[in-house]
């Protein structure tokens, strides 16, 4: 059983060895989530060399274990069973993590399928068991969870800002982010108005004091 984390990748270095469809893959999410790649592979497809992207480097080479120095992550993406093999092995003698693309059981980490709407993560996986039902059950998670939920999650955020700078107890506080949770983006929308005009007027109030 694989445990899930939501990992810093910001300024990591991965190694990404072999440049297929699945290393693609690989890349397009390693870059998009801040990390900083190396490509290695003899052949590196078209769509990888037309990234551009200064975090992004591809090396025209077969893999060597002398590419692991300074490396932080390994993703073997290459279609030789015997080498992912041979890079798993490379990796744990020099305590880097490794992910193989072609067996999650010798794996230290493997990529669930993701939808992200702003700060709002939905992470599927079945652990290799079928990648065609994560497939089919992220698209329906997507349309349940839609584009708004991204507003929803960031106005949720301020209000939670807002509330523990108040002076309301523990417990009251708790019962409004409760409620807030089920409220819709238009309730959610109202209530932050309505919280900074009444913060707006505890203000113009304090000027008025202070004038006087
Ligand atoms: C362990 C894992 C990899 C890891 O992260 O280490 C893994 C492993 C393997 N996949 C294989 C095959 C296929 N994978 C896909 C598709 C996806 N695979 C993804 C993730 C994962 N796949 C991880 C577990 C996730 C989970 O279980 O939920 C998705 C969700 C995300 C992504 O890859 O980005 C992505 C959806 C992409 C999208 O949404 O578009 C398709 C369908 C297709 O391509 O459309 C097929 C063909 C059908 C079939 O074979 O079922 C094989 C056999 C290879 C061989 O034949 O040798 C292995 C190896 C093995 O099973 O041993
Ligand atoms: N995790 C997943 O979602 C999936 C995993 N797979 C597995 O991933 C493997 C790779 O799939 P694809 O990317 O479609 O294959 P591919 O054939 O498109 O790419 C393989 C890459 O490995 C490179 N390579 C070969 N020898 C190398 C060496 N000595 N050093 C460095 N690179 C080398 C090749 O040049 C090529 O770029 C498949 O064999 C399969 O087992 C396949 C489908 C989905």
């Amino acid at each position: 059983m694989m445990t899930p984390l939501l990992f810093n990748l910001n300024n990591k270095m991965v190694l990404v060895v072999g440049g297929g469809q699945v290393a693609h893959r690989r890349i397009r999410t390693l870059l998009k989530n801040g990390a900083q790649v190396v490509c290695v592979s003899p052949a590196i497809s078209e769509n990888l060399c037309n990234i551009k992207e200064a975090r992004l480097t591809l090396i025209h080479e077969n893999y060597g274990k002398e590419q692991l120095t300074n490396i932080d992550l390994v993703i073997a993406a290459t279609n030789s069973r015997a080498l992912n093999r041979q890079i798993k092995t490379d990796c744990q003698s020099q305590k880097i993590w490794c992910n193989r693309v072609d067996d999650p059981d010798d794996s230290d980490f493997i990529f669930p399928s993701v939808i992200r709407r702003g700060d709002l993560t939905l992470s599927v996986c079945t652990e290799g068991a079928s990648p065609f039902l994560t497939k089919k059950i992220v698209a329906d998670l997507a349309a349940e969870y839609d584009e708004s939920y991204a507003e929803r999650t960031a106005l949720l955020r301020v209000l939670r800002k807002k509330l523990f700078a108040g002076t309301a107890s523990k417990e009251e506080n708790t019962e409004k982010l409760k409620a807030l949770s089920l409220c819709s983006v238009t309730e959610l929308r109202k209530k932050l108005a309505e919280i900074e005009s009444s913060v707006t007027d505890d203000e113009a109030t304090i000027d008025e004091l202070e004038k006087n």
